[in-house]
């Protein structure tokens, strides 16, 4: 392996492009078809598509449709997936407790199109004070039991006084109606325990002193020593936004027939203002929790909420990660282990979303600063300190850590958009007939000294503030920028079971790495306005729809309608996707149309019978990259007309003397699953002895990056002298989305890896990336030698010698 390692050169080999293959780290897991007949999977699919909402999504499936029927054969009922899941309840701050799901086998099936395999958690959080006992957010349903008890052992569900909901979930409706279910419950037997004990009392009898109070309801104690029937509790004053008010008022709001809503006992109120107080969160007056509106296409109910007792964001899903760590709740690692992790979430998630995350994040001027340990927090807080939260303490640490991470990052002014002109508090005020609207808006911005981060999904957020917090700042930035110069790419499509939207995410990610930025539009929820709008405001679109019944959905073919009429859609760009069971019309019809009004295909049609797999999203990626490639090269024709010339490169004195910089000639290599990947590289070097390491330079526009995450194994094929022309020439590209970059190479599998190795290669190495460094516009990854073999002892290592140092 060493001898293998050694025969790294520096030098030689490919001007070429780097013809890098990237793959998606893990596939997604949810399964497919339908449980149900023929008519109840229609009346489902239409339900949703009335409700304009996700809930079907819900609908289990299964690969094997077996069934037939007029409309061809239904899917078979599902194999019942139990997922297995834990709760645990943690201690956060003095009065904040963390009331945690979490999901480590497999993921749980949502958010489809999220392709990591490394479970899950779904955070809510009890914040008590004087008064007031707060619950924020409550989990999918997968935890429902297991949370109602969590929840009653920390605080009698009586004793609630409010609720708010930062983001509500369809698959939260079940926890939610059960968490309300059980506090009525709770307190009908407060009740008649109350009653009970007034009866006693009249009768004489002895009544343990605090019983009341021990039920654990604030109108109890107050109440015990009245006489009659025991005064009513206080309803559960439910915060939460517009849209999500009127998902729980046409879920919950309309029981059946006979029995009474869930919704009556409780007070709902529409977080109408950013900057509204909501609720109490600590001992002093001005302890109130503060919503900030966030909303976003794929989130447009998205609070924030910001506690300033404790010095808490409540980010809901901003700053979440799919990954479900052990034990402890926090970033433990820090930001080496979960960077990435973070990073993947906000690619999948909010990069098509980047300029409402940015208008999020720049209502709150966020201040870093170190957390008191427990016994610190329990000391202030005794003090009065209220967690020892207050700006005038921490200014000076947030100011030297604002300005270290700064630098750091090498990051500009720290607002990510121009300030808002004053707004009208009437225009941003969400109406509601049955609501009252929170009062208390921020004129100016304040600093929000902030020390944990406390998201919806995955770890909190504690030693990696600083940096997550500018991190996402650069993110954002970066997509702001992509869109600026390299455009925007709409990505609209409509998916009944995830699969559709599974293609639209990899097709996302493709367009994001080729450097355009993504305006992704989920045709369920969209208007035929906003459809207009995102194509109007695009370079180039892709449109993706399953096939239901024999052809798209009605929705889809609005939209599509919508484009058609567009004059300024003509001629962009475009292609065309979506996932089917046994004919699959849709894609054909979607192209036809297309095509007959004279719009030209950056990639071919993409057909996925049902559940993509990880060969198939390969080739999303890649067509989402072709995509960016014509959009950009229609950009650059245009400028040319207007400007010839003017985009020729000059290599600098600088970039000529790194030219003369020079690395070994190889070929990486990965797989996962039915998906093989292949790059060109040079940019490598050794970079350890003990334990044998090496380092890669990815260009961060190739997908690779996703391909080589945290643990990921690969193998190096050093290129032999005398060999570099043909590998050259046959992976420089271009490539075709879903070619195979090794056709017409020898190879043969790794022996633990089990990816390609170049036959006739001077040596190979099996490796496992162990650390990246985001380095410019290439990410260093550090990777250890696990295994190698020198192929030919006589062969010495092809050399890439270059000219220029602009690139490869
Ligand atoms: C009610 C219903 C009707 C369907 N009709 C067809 C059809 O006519 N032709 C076909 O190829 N697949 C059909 N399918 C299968 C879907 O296209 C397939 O499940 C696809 O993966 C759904 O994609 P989605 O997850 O993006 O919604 C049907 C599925 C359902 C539930």
């Amino acid at each position: 392996m060493r001898a293998a390692a050694g025969r790294l050169r520096h030098g030689v080999a490919t001007k070429s492009e780097n013809a890098i293959h990237g793959l998606p780290r893990a596939r997604h897991t949810f399964a497919l078809g339908s449980s149900r007949s023929k008519a109840g999977a229609c009346k489902a699919y239409r339900r949703c598509l009335q409700r304009r909402c996700k809930a079907t999504l819900l609908v289990q499936a299964t690969a094997s449709p077996m069934v037939t029927s007029d409309l061809g054969p239904a899917p078979t009922p599902p194999p019942t997936e139990p997922v297995e899941v834990e709760y645990d309840t943690f201690q956060v701050a003095p009065n904040v407790q963390l009331l945690r799901g979490s999901c480590r086998a497999e993921r749980l099936k949502y958010e489809v199109e999220y392709g990591l395999k490394r479970g899950t958690t779904d955070n809510s959080y009890l914040i008590t004070s004087p008064g007031a006992v707060v619950l924020v957010d409550v989990p999918y349903e997968a935890y429902k039991e297991k949370f109602v008890e969590a929840l009653s052992a920390q605080a009698p569900l009586p004793s609630l006084t409010h609720l708010l909901i930062t983001h509500l979930d369809p698959k939260a409706i079940p926890t939610l109606e059960l968490l309300l279910l059980t506090r009525r419950n709770q307190q009908r037997q407060q009740r008649q325990q109350l009653q009970q004990q007034e009866g006693g009392q009249q009768e004489g009898q002895a009544v343990a002193p605090g019983a009341a109070a021990a039920a654990g309801s604030p109108g109890s104690s107050s109440g015990s020593g009245g006489q009659g029937e025991a005064p009513p509790l206080p309803p559960l004053q439910v915060v939460l936004s517009n849209p999500a008010l009127k998902l729980l008022e046409s879920t919950l709001g309309s029981p059946p027939p006979g029995s009474p809503s869930l919704l009556s006992g409780v007070q709902l109120q529409v977080a109408g203002r950013s900057g509204a107080a909501v609720a109490p969160c600590g001992p002093e007056p001005g302890d109130q929790l503060q919503v900030f509106l966030a909303p976003t296409p794929r989130w447009p109910d998205l609070l924030l909420s910001y506690d300033p007792a404790n010095r808490i964001l409540l980010s809901s899903k901003l700053f979440s990660a799919h990954v479900a760590p052990r034990d402890k709740p926090y970033d433990e690692g820090g930001w080496e282990a979960l960077e990435e992790d973070w990073r993947y979430y906000f690619d999948c998630m909010l990069a098509p979303s980047a300029k409402q995350a940015a208008a999020a994040l720049d209502k709150l001027d966020l201040v870093p600063v170190a957390r008191q340990s427990a016994a610190q927090e329990g000391e202030l807080a005794a003090a009065g300190g209220g967690g020892g939260g207050r700006p005038r303490r921490v200014n000076k640490t947030s100011a030297a850590l604002r300005s270290f991470f700064r630098s750091l990052l090498g990051l500009p002014a720290p607002k990510l958009s121009p300030p808002a002109p004053p707004t009208d508090p009437a225009s941003e005020e969400q109406s509601s007939s049955t609501t009252a609207s929170t009062a208390t808006a921020t004129s100016s911005l304040p600093q929000l000294p902030v020390c944990q981060l406390l998201p919806l999904h995955g770890p909190l957020v504690s030693s990696s503030l600083a940096v997550l917090l500018l991190s996402y700042r650069n993110w954002i930035q970066q997509q702001l920028q992509a869109a600026a110069s390299g455009g925007t790419a709409a990505v609209l499509y409509a998916s009944a079971y995830g699969n559709t939207a599974a293609l639209a995410q990899a097709i996302s990610r493709g367009i994001s790495l080729g450097g355009v930025a993504v305006e992704a539009v989920n045709l369920e929820t969209a208007s035929l306005e906003e459809v207009a709008a995102a194509v109007g405001r695009s370079q180039g679109f892709v449109l993706g729809s399953p096939t239901l019944g024999g052809h798209m959905p009605t929705l889809v073919s609005l939209a599509m309608g919508a484009i058609l009429r567009d004059p300024g859609a003509r001629g962009l760009p475009c292609g065309v996707f979506g996932s089917f069971g046994w004919s699959g019309e849709a894609v054909d019809e979607m192209a036809g149309r297309l095509r007959d009004a004279g719009f030209g295909f950056a990639f071919e049609a993409i057909r996925v019978k049902f559940k993509p797999t990880a060969k198939d999203l390969l080739l999303c990626e890649e067509s989402g990259r072709a995509l960016a490639a014509a959009i950009r090269k229609r950009a650059r024709s245009r400028e040319m007309a207007v400007a010839p010339g003017s985009r020729a490169l000059t290599a600098s004195g600088p970039q000529l003397a790194m030219g003369r910089l020079v690395g070994s000639l190889a070929v990486v290599t990965a797989r996962d699953e039915d998906a093989t990947a292949a790059m060109l590289a040079s940019w490598l070097a050794q970079a350890s002895f003990d334990p044998p390491g090496i380092t890669i330079a990815v260009k961060r526009d190739r997908p690779l990056g996703q391909l080589l995450g945290g643990g990921a194994r690969f193998v190096v094929s050093l290129v032999s002298e005398g060999r570099q022309r043909e590998v050259m020439r046959r992976l420089s590209g271009p490539f075709a989305p879903g070619a195979d970059r090794l056709a017409g190479l020898d190879t043969f599998p790794s022996p633990s890896v089990g990816a390609p190795v170049l036959a006739g290669a001077a040596s190979w190495l099996e490796c496992e990336v162990a650390g990246r460094l985001e380095a410019g516009d290439h990410t260093v990854l550090y990777a250890q030698v696990l295994d190698g073999r020198v192929v030919d002892e006589a062969a010495s290592t092809a050399v890439h010698h270059r000219k220029v140092g602009n690139h490869y």
